[in-house]
């Protein structure tokens, strides 16, 4: 167990007591997912769909309502320039504190050569000699899950250091980055597969696929989406089939009807003029998985990690030395072998408020479950203490676009946190209502407002059983998107593209998020501090800890709330 900030002799899991605020309240900490403020114009879903609880949290009290950062260094990115995302930002929220993320623990470890000293590296060399080392991952500059530049460092780097194949599988974005660009990326990466095989290196793409249709599924909402790139990456069978991925991802975003975006792009793989695949992944082989982020990368892992699995028929299971580009799960140790250590989020709040007999109950659909469960919890699976805690996942969908269903699960997530607070079971109800962003993620700008209106409706649900029992209500954000659903050039004109039209963005932004308290069990003198002028949403977790009545542990952001006599 970490202490950072304590000698681990003086530790303790025990809170002291809020000098002001009472325990015993029930608090909703409600998770609007892809909800940043933004100027209001014809691009901001938000502003244009119905969303009369989140206006009236915003045009009610001013002390206590305001904005928080949710990108870039506030959450342990690189830098600004960093759009905030699910992963970091939930991190923060649960655990307090600023970590560094993934995308610079890797970024450090490349740029130092520290990556190839360590045994997750040095474990993947031994197949250097006579295997092929795969590298499988998204393909984009998005710096959500994974970076390009990062790929081609370590490309370079195991060139220096004795490989002799190298096979790249790729997954293709338009969701942190624009639909189209993956051509830009393809042709990219080819470039730099061209100059190691000017050094004697046999170097090719093998395979390919959209993220959200090969490989990268999440919290087992639909193992066939993993399935379709184990069959491509591994098998080497998939129903598209060329001999060069340029021409695939051109052909396929051009010949497939509906056009498909780059997210949504079917399996391929690479194939010889005698039509054989270019790189199944055989015994012997050595396989990275590029991605740092976990959510999407922990099912592959297991199919390629765990002997006995039953999710899909794999077919065949080769002996392969496989390494994730960081640890994705502290409590499954998943991947046991790594090449980057993951950051140590511990002591999160979650964990001291349940030692400290907080009764817990966190709620969302599938495809955001564990971000309420997972990524709150600093990137770990399961209960700390079964007792007191209850996870509910509510199935979501899967094999759609959201934009056909932006409604998705909202009321029922709503309804599940209703029962839990007037069962008068927990002390804690937290969720996480997806629709804003998943929506905002296909580019649909109608069923984006429809997703906004919809998850509006949820918290008005939650927030009237708060009012109920006398509870109090936080409503917050993890990172925007539906605010603004075009690119933008420097000046915040939106752009266009060769035909005139405007660019959509599918992606998240950099924009702060909406963070409001109150209910009927807040006590009176509650309200922000107008001292925490760069707060962001590291500084909710102290926030929450006040609410339950408890100091938030020293080493935690300051809180953003305070309490004045009235
Ligand atoms: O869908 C995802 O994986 C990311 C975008 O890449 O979104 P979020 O961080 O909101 O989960
Ligand atoms: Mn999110
Ligand atoms: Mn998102």
């Amino acid at each position: 167990m970490g202490s950072s900030g304590n000698k681990a002799s003086e530790f303790s899991w025990k809170l002291a007591d809020h000098p002001k605020l009472p325990k015993g309240k029930q608090i909703a900490v409600v998770v609007l997912d892809g909800w940043g403020e933004a100027k209001p114009n014809e691009y901001n879903c938000i502003h244009t769909a119905e969303t009369p609880k989140m206006d009236s949290l915003k045009n009610g009290a001013p002390e206590l309502w305001r904005l928080v950062k949710a990108h870039g260094t506030a959450v342990g990115l690189p830098s600004d320039d960093d759009m905030g995302n699910s992963e970091v930002g939930h991190n923060a929220l649960g655990a307090g504190r600023i970590f560094s993320q993934g995308a610079k623990l890797v970024d450090s470890a490349l740029a130092s050569g520290k990556i190839y000293d360590e045994p997750g590296f040095k474990y993947i060399q031994e197949s250097f000699e006579t295997g092929t080392l795969h590298l499988i991952g998204l393909l984009s500059d998005g710096g959500v899950h994974s970076r390009l530049d990062q790929l081609q460092l370590l490309l370079k780097g195991v060139s220096d250091r004795g490989v002799k194949r190298v096979r790249v599988h790729i997954l293709t974005d338009g969701r942190d980055v624009l639909d189209g660009s993956s051509v830009g990326f393809v042709e990219t990466l080819e470039h730099d597969l061209s100059l190691l095989r000017d050094k004697g290196i046999d170097a090719r793409i093998a395979s390919g696929g959209g993220r959200m249709y090969v490989t990268m599924d999440r919290y087992e909402n639909d193992w066939n989406v993993v399935k379709r790139g184990w069959d491509a990456q591994v098998l080497g069978e998939a129903p598209y089939k060329f001999t060069d991925a340029l021409e695939a991802v051109k052909k396929l975003r051009a010949e497939q009807q509906p056009k498909p975006n780059d997210q949504y792009l079917p399996a391929f793989v690479i194939v010889d003029e005698n039509g054989k695949p270019v790189g199944p992944i055989v015994d012997g082989d050595a396989v990275v998985t590029l991605n740092y982020r976990a959510d999407r990368m922990v099912m592959l892992a297991k199919a390629l990690e765990y002997e006995n699995f039953d999710k899909f028929d794999r077919v065949r299971y080769p002996k392969i030395r496989y390494a994730g580009m960081l640890e994705y799960d502290g409590e499954l140790k998943l991947p046991s072998h790594y090449l980057v250590s993951p950051p140590e989020i511990e002591r999160t709040s979650g964990e001291y408020l349940v030692k400290n007999g907080i009764r817990t109950f966190a709620c969302s659909e599938t495809v955001k479950f564990g971000h309420v469960t997972f990524f709150w919890n600093g990137n770990r699976s399961g209960y700390f203490n079964p007792e007191l805690e209850k996870y509910v996942e509510i199935p979501s969908d899967s094999g759609i676009t959201f934009n056909t269903q932006p409604k998705m699960k909202a009321l029922e997530i709503a309804e599940k946190a209703r029962e839990a607070i007037l069962s008068g079971d927990f002390d804690q109800v937290r969720v996480n209502l997806p629709n804003s962003d998943m929506v905002g993620h296909t580019g649909d700008i109608e069923a984006t407002v429809v997703a906004c209106k919809a998850a509006d409706e949820a918290v008005k649900i939650i927030l009237d059983a708060i009012e109920q029992v006398g509870g109090i209500y936080v409503v917050t954000a993890d990172h925007g998107n539906a605010e603004d659903m075009v690119k933008r050039d420097k000046s915040g004109k939106p752009l266009l593209d060769k035909n005139g039209n405007i660019q959509i963005l599918t992606s998240h932004t950099l924009e702060p998020v909406p963070i409001a308290i109150g209910g009927p069990g807040l006590t009176p003198g509650v309200r922000f501090r107008n001292d925490v002028p760069n707060g962001g949403l590291a500084n909710v977790a102290a926030t929450v800890i006040n609410l339950h009545g408890f100091e938030a542990p020293s080493d935690y952001e300051t809180t953003l709330i305070e309490v004045v006599d009235k």
